[in-house]
């Protein structure tokens, strides 16, 4: 048996390492778990990783990492390797899918691809694609297609269409969204795989649903004929209490959506409460899974945190992956501004990507706002943003007192140089000199606590290629703040002037 403590420790190693490797600290904690080894054989260590999106996107592709790991906590002389995990081959039976003979690579995307191309070889041309895509052999192909016919005749509502504009190639990616982006990319390279359901959660703005539109963007351009539903849940739930129960189309409605390829479910949250509605929907998706057609699901919650919905439907959303959207950290928010910015034809500079980045801290949907607005008044004063109209912008977007802080790193660099009367050159250089490696530290420090910047960016703003010296840094302040008194009244006498600083901008 594999000692506790050793393996505590190794998980730990682990979580920092992802997270050093630009990894999120949550998708770091959960590598982190998926690799706990499981026993020794001779001289190897062997971890079983139940999630094959982790294990694929993740874990193998930083297998030498992690074997270095392995071998400073539990000796040199140890391998490391991660086996199948028993519940990857056994999980399709689990979920009472299709039985087939193939094994796990084999499982394509669309399970009954091969079926569905040998029927479209025989097809005359020219013919729908409700006409080519016959989900199962026993199905009566002819009247799927006449009723499906009937129902976008009868169907009063538009039905949504993808916005083409939101797809991989306009999607920023960056460290708080990466999992989902791969996960949405994974799935929609091979759609009705294991990754099923896919259901991605996050708070507002953070481009949960730019996913889900890429996710069928990329099936459809990549499999034309796929028949790809996108809906809200409100969609949902107005199939079915309007037409299916008012007008008496249930038959319609349930037809609609047990012939979709892909059912992409945007904010599945607004099903709460609509008992009706989650009856419907747990046999909708019952059915589409069984059929091994992809559905992806959004919500602003975790699963198990959405009120007021059916436990047999949240334990269907656990079954598949689940993958969250961060709030961007500050380094992200400056790359989607720089990026927005250029696409729009605003032109912006470092410092006001900055400021506007220490304000807009929540979601990218009021980045892109707060763009608009600049960009608007480019076009009516015919002068490109300056700090000061930025400023302006900002003040009213943000009332007063939700401005929480206009430094940047620039401006802490400044005072505690000023603080310590050291020139600017010296903080940023490589002396050893006491006083130099102290303002250094505090400004480090003060650079992550005050304004969130990642450590990469903090060693790259002072000229540092390794981002150990930061890290340093942390965790001499931190030691520095409990035992030295002299250093603790420096430190405190900068950070007050700082927060006079962003108090009164
Ligand atoms: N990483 C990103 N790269 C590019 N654009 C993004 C990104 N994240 C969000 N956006 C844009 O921000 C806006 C809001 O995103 P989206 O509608 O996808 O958010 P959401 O998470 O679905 O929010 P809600 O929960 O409110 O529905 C969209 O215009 C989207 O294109």
């Amino acid at each position: 048996m594999l000692d506790r403590d050793f393996n505590q420790i190794f998980s730990e190693k682990l979580r920092i390492r992802f997270v050093e490797l630009g990894l999120s600290k949550s998708t770091a904690t959960k590598i982190a778990k998926l690799v706990t080894p499981i026993r020794i054989d001779g001289n190897t260590i062997v971890s079983s990783c139940s999630d094959p999106f982790y294990r694929d996107q993740f874990i193998s592709p930083k297998i030498d990492e992690i074997e270095k790991i392995a071998k400073q906590c539990f000796g040199s002389e140890y391998s490391f390797k991660i086996d199948s995990h028993p519940n990857d081959l056994n999980q399709i039976k689990n979920n009472s899918l299709p039985q087939k003979n193939e094994t796990r690579d084999e499982i394509t995307l669309f399970p009954d691809e091969q079926i569905y191309y040998s029927e479209k070889k025989k097809k005359v041309k020219g013919k729908t694609l409700q006409d080519n895509f016959t989900p199962t052999k026993t199905e009566e192909p002819t009247s799927l297609i006449i009723e499906t016919k009937d129902i976008s005749i009868q169907n009063a509502e538009k039905p949504r269409t993808l916005d083409a504009s939101q797809n991989f190639s306009t999607f920023i990616r960056c460290e708080s969204n990466l999992v989902a982006y791969s996960a949405c990319e994974a799935v929609a390279k091979n759609p009705g795989n294991l990754s099923n359901p896919l259901f991605i959660y996050g708070a507002t703005g953070l481009g949960k649903t730019h996913l889900l539109h890429s996710v069928g963007n990329e099936i459809q351009h990549k499999i034309p004929d796929a028949k790809i539903l996108y809906i809200t849940s409100e969609d949902f739930v107005n199939d079915v209490i309007h037409r299916g129960i008012r007008v008496g189309k249930m038959d319609e409605v349930r037809m609609k959506y047990s012939a979709c390829d892909v059912l992409l479910v945007d904010d599945i949250q607004f099903l709460e409460k609509k008992d009706a509605c989650q009856i419907e929907f747990f046999h909708t998706f019952n059915e589409l899974y069984q059929k091994r057609k992809q559905i992806v699901i959004t919500s602003d919650k975790f699963p198990k945190d959405i009120p007021n919905i059916e436990e047999r439907l949240k334990s269907r959303f656990l079954q598949g992956l689940l993958v969250d959207i961060e709030p961007p950290g500050f380094e992200d928010r400056v790359a989607i501004i720089e990026t927005k910015a250029n696409l729009i034809g605003l032109k912006i500079n470092q410092e006001i990507s900055f400021l506007i980045a220490t304000h807009a801290k929540t979601n990218v949907r009021e980045i892109q706002g707060l763009l608009k607005d600049l960009l608007m008044n480019q076009h009516m004063t015919g002068r490109t943003p300056t700090i000061e109209s930025v400023t302006a912008i900002l003040k009213r977007r943000f009332p007063s007192g939700s401005v929480e802080s206009t430094i940047d790193i620039a401006a802490i660099q400044k005072v505690v140089a000023n603080h310590f009367q050291i020139k600017m050159s010296d903080l940023m250089g490589q002396s050893r000199q006491q006083k130099f490696v102290i303002a250094r530290h505090i400004a480090m420090f003060l650079a992550k606590e005050m304004i969130g910047l990642q450590i990469v960016a903090i060693a790259s703003a002072f000229g540092k290629k390794d981002h150990t010296t930061v890290l340093h840094a942390m965790s001499k302040v931190k030691e520095s703040l409990d035992k030295d008194d002299e250093f603790r009244g420096n430190f405190v006498q900068i950070k007050r002037k700082l927060d006079q600083i962003m108090q009164s901008n």
